[in-house]
């Protein structure tokens, strides 16, 4: 049952709260309220996704970011890496989470993602090999919008049966041809990937993305509609979680036993008893400030900003990576980009008119048809610098993304476009997410700290030539006339990275604010379990305790991540 104000809830204990109807909040409603003697309540601050055209549709998913209805509309510190910028820094505020907003494309990484997780926490049970089963139960491919034969484009026995909806590309377009065709005459560089979902991470293939018959699919549409209908599930939506409250439990360890909320910053506060857990799944930026508005962080800058320490966690708001990311522009004489989209009304709204009588075109595509992860080879310059970041030989240290048109949009001018988007996934660089105040409605103070290690730079730059080697490949000529936009000018190293740190944003994936660390071991937030450490009662899945930041888009790791804590969870209270 849907709730929107605190006064309907029908009972004020449950086994479980969860905090955060998102990507990993509503995989544990769905999977913990599977067994009928377990009651759960899942409190979420944003509103309903139904109905919500952007979060629906596939391809505008570009238009909830970065200031809507749908977002924490979070900008960065300054970034001094960035000459002093601040970024936009949305999160999904809405039920999916992050999953209802973002850009749909579903890469799991390698294997080796995963066994450095296990390797970093010393527990086998976050191991590729034994996570495979909740990757399975995850995800199902179904068939892409118009139909075609995917022959040649996936691997099916790679794929599983869960609840998550993810297809191929639903409508072709000239430039997806172009990619492909690269990846033929000049595999070496780059080399086609037929599915990036099968372990090895590397090369150039077709975006699996997360959506089915031309909609969205989300941690909303998949896991928790379905299971909304239960008796033992009850969601509270619009209302923000303000703390999480503690008592001295046996032997004065503190026991987290309820939640506390409010519909706005004005308005009271109520509390609700968590009998069994607490699962926080606020995500990697609401997680911390909520853990540190509990009294969990480090206790002197706690003190300081007049909370009362409840477990000292210095951990808690630190090692925040992300991947940074910009645009590459190309004017192309293809002459069917999306650009004319953004341009002209009339053609937007015949889109959207085929989008709403059969979800079919454009617009039930994703906004990206194809991806590709990359490495910085062995003899490359840049390795007397720097130890190779990456997990494993089958994962990448740059991403390219290709977009048919300029975006985000619009075009600076008439014409069409093609943008290779360049992120670097092994970023070295590490942040914060730090209160600003005591106050729960204050946005966090977040310093990603991009481009503040030497090696994300020259790998960036790495990226950025590769993204024009590409484009000089021969299925291009004639094709891709001048270099466009603020990086296509640059020339020189030095003018590259001046560049790159004038234009470098965010791909949106933080990640690793409350990570996960061995069961004994002094640092880290939560144990192998996912525990609060030196607490009871309250454990954290989202994207904040991943051990380190996979390369690759972090929400299928999410997903799968959520999958086995619930099952944790259930044996956890299985007597
Ligand atoms: C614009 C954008 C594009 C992206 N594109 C991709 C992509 O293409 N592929 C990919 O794999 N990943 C992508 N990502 C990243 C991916 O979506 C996230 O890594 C993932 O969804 C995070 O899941 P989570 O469960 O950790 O957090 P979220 O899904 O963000 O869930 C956190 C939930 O907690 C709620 N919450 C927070 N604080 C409170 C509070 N105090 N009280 C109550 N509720 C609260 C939030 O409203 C939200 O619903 C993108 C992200 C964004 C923002």
């Amino acid at each position: 049952e849907l709730y929107t104000d605190a006064s309907q809830l029908p009972d004020t204990v449950y086994d479980f709260v969860v905090v955060g109807a998102g990507t990993a909040g509503n995989v544990m409603a769905a999977r913990l309220s599977e067994n009928p003697k377990f009651t759960v309540l899942v409190i979420e601050a944003g509103i309903s996704n139904e109905g919500v055209r952007t979060v629906e549709v596939p391809f505008l998913a570009t238009q909830n970011i970065p200031a809507t209805a749908t977002t924490w509309n979070y900008t960065t510190v300054p970034q001094v890496g960035l000459g002093n910028r601040s970024v936009a820094y949305p999160r999904g505020r809405v039920l999916g989470g992050s999953s209802s907003i973002n850009f749909l494309a579903y890469t799991r990484g390698a294997d080796a993602e995963f066994d450095r997780w296990a390797n970093l926490t010393g527990d086998a049970g976050w191991a590729w090999s034994n996570l495979a089963p909740y990757y399975l139960k995850n995800a199902r491919l179904v068939p892409p919008a118009d139909h075609h034969n995917t022959s040649g484009q996936v691997v099916p026995a790679d794929h599983g049966y869960g609840p998550l909806e993810m297809s191929l590309p639903g409508f072709a377009t000239s430039s997806d041809q172009k990619v492909l065709a690269t990846t033929q005459v000049n595999g070496s560089l780059f080399p086609y990937n037929i599915d990036l979902n099968s372990g090895n991470s590397v090369g150039i293939g077709l975006t699996q993305s997360t959506l089915g018959g031309g909609e969205r699919s989300s941690s909303a549409t998949a896991y928790l509609e379905p299971a909304l209908n239960r008796p033992n599930l009850h969601l509270l939506i619009e209302n923000t979680v303000t703390k999480l409250v503690s008592s001295k439990g046996a032997k004065g360890v503190p026991t987290f036993t309820g939640v506390e909320f409010a519909s706005s910053a004005s308005a009271p506060r109520h509390t609700v008893t968590a009998r069994k857990e607490v699962i926080l799944s606020a995500g990697a930026i609401g997680s911390p400030q909520i853990l540190l508005l509990s009294g969990v962080g480090n206790s002197t800058d706690l003190k300081g900003l007049g909370i009362a320490p409840v477990a000292n966690l210095p951990d808690v708001g630190q090692n925040l990576k992300d991947h940074p990311i910009l645009s590459n522009y190309w004017q192309v004489t293809l002459n069917d980009t999306f650009d004319d989209i953004y341009r002209d009304t009339s053609v937007f709204n015949a889109k959207l008119a085929q989008w709403n009588s059969s979800r079919t075109g454009l617009f039930a595509d994703s906004p990206t048809n194809a991806l590709g992860f990359l490495r910085i080879p062995d003899n490359a310059a840049i390795w007397s610098q720097f130890k190779d970041p990456a997990a494993g030989r089958q994962a990448g240290h740059f991403e390219l993304l290709f977009l048919d048109g300029y975006a985000p949009a619009p075009a600076p001018g008439p014409g069409n476009y093609f943008t290779i988007n360049t992120a670097v996934v092994t970023p070295e660089s590490v942040g914060t997410v730090k209160l600003n105040s005591s106050s729960p409605f204050a946005f966090p103070l977040i310093d990603p700290g991009f481009f503040t290690a030497p090696f994300d730079v020259q790998a960036m730059v790495y990226a950025i030539k590769s993204a024009r080697a590409f484009m000089q490949s021969a299925p291009w000529a004639g094709v891709a006339l001048s270099r466009v936009g603020p990086v296509g000018d640059a020339e020189s190293d030095a003018d590259i990275i001046a560049a790159a740190r004038a234009a470098a944003r965010t791909i949106y994936h933080p990640t690793s604010t409350a990570r996960m660390a061995p069961d004994n071991a002094a640092w880290g937030v939560v144990d192998t379990q996912l525990r609060v450490k030196g607490v009871s009662g309250l454990r954290v899945v989202d994207a904040s305790v991943f051990p380190s930041i996979p390369a690759a888009h972090p929400q299928a790791a999410v997903y799968i991540l959520a999958e086995r804590a619930a099952d944790l969870v259930k044996q956890a209270w299985s007597h």
